[in-house]
C-alpha cells in the first residue's frame, strides 16, 4: 500500500504545490494454512474484516471478507495478489494532521517525501480526505479536495474516506457534535467517516486496517475477475490470514457501498 499525503493548496486553488508525505506499506498478509511462511508480524495480520466507525457513513456493513477472497486465500496457490500494493492518497488543508496520521501508523519504515502534481492523484485505490475536528472550515474544504483527487481517477475506482483528526482536542460531547455535520457530509461525498487522533493513536490502527482490508479485498476480486476462466490463484499462500467463516451469500462481488466511487 502506498500512502501519500498531499501537501495542501487552498481548495479551488490552481495547482497542487510540492511536497507530499508518502508511506509505502507492504501489504503482506499470511495464510492461516501455511505453517512455514515468511515472518509476518502479528499486527500486520488481518484476522477478520475490520469494522466501520459508524454505520451512518460507512462503505460496507459486512463483517467478513468476501467468500471468494476467503476461499482464494485459503487455496494458497501461487500468484501475485497476496502481496499487493495499493495507492492511498491523503488530502486536506494545511495543518490538519495528514502527516501525523500517516506517521502514527506502522509504515514499515519506508516513509518518504515526494513532490506532487495533480497527476500524482492518479491510480489511487483509496482517497482519504482529512479535516481538523476543531476547525469547521477545514471540513468545508474537503469537498473541493475530493473533487480534485477524483478528477484524476476513473469513476468507480476509489474508496473514499472522510477523516476528522485531532480527536483528543475535543470533549466527547464536542466531538459528537462535530461528527453530526461530518457524517452528513460524508454521506454526500459517498465516503466512509472516521474520527481519529494521531496524538493518542485512537482509532488510527483500526482506520488503516479498514482501508487495507477494503483495498486488499478489491484487489483480489479484480484479480479473480481478470483470471476468470482459469484457476484463480492468490498469493503464495503465505500472505494472508483470516479467521471466521465468511458468508458468501451476503456479499457482493465488488465493493459496493456508497463510498465506492
Ligand atoms: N493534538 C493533536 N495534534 C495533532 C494531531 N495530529 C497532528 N497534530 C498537530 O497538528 C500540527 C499539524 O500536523 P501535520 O501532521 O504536520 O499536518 P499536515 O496536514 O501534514 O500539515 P501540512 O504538511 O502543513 O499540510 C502539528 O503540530 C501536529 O503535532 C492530533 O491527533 N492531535
Amino acid at each position: 500500500m502506498v500512502i501519500a499525503a498531499a501537501n495542501p493548496i487552498r481548495p479551488g486553488g490552481a495547482e497542487p504545490r510540492a511536497s507530499a508525505a508518502a508511506a509505502e506499506l507492504s501489504g503482506r498478509m499470511r495464510s492461516s494454512l501455511l505453517p512455514l511462511g515468511p515472518p509476518v508480524s502479528r499486527d500486520r495480520i488481518i484476522a477478520s474484516f475490520p469494522k466501520w466507525y459508524t454505520p451512518d457513513a460507512c462503505l460496507q456493513l459486512k463483517e467478513h471478507f468476501h467468500g471468494q477472497v476467503h476461499a482464494a486465500c485459503q487455496r494458497r496457490s501461487t500468484g501475485t495478489v497476496g502481496l499487493s500494493l495499493s495507492k492511498v492518497v491523503v488530502v486536506g488543508d494545511l495543518y490538519v494532521g495528514k502527516t501525523s496520521l500517516i506517521h502514527s501508523w506502522d509504515t514499515a519504515g519506508q516513509e518518504k517525501f515526494k513532490c506532487i502534481a495533480s497527476a500524482y492523484y492518479r491510480g489511487a485505490q483509496a482517497i482519504i480526505t482529512a479535516f481538523d475536528l476543531t476547525d469547521v472550515q477545514t471540513l468545508e474544504h474537503t469537498r473541493q479536495w475530493l473533487e480534485d483527487a477524483l478528477r484524476e481517477n476513473e469513476p468507480g475506482s476509489c474508496f473514499i474516506f472522510l477523516v476528522g483528526t485531532k480527536k483528543d482536542l475535543l470533549s466527547r460531547a464536542a466531538c459528537e457534535q462535530a461528527e453530526v455535520e461530518a457524517v452528513h457530509l460524508a454521506k454526500e461525498m459517498q465516503a466512509e467517516y472516521w474520527s481519529v487522533s494521531a496524538k493518542t493513536g485512537e482509532n488510527v490502527k483500526a482506520f488503516f486496517s479498514r482501508v487495507a482490508a477494503l483495498a486488499f479485498e478489491q484487489s483480489v476480486l479484480q484479480h479473480l475477475e481478470r483470471r476468470s476462466g482459469s484457476q484463480p490463484q492468490v498469493g503464495d499462500g503465505d500472505l494472508i490470514h483470516m479467521e471466521g467463516s465468511p458468508s458468501e451469500n451476503q456479499e457482493s462481488k465488488r465493493p459496493s457501498g456508497p463510498g465506492c466511487c
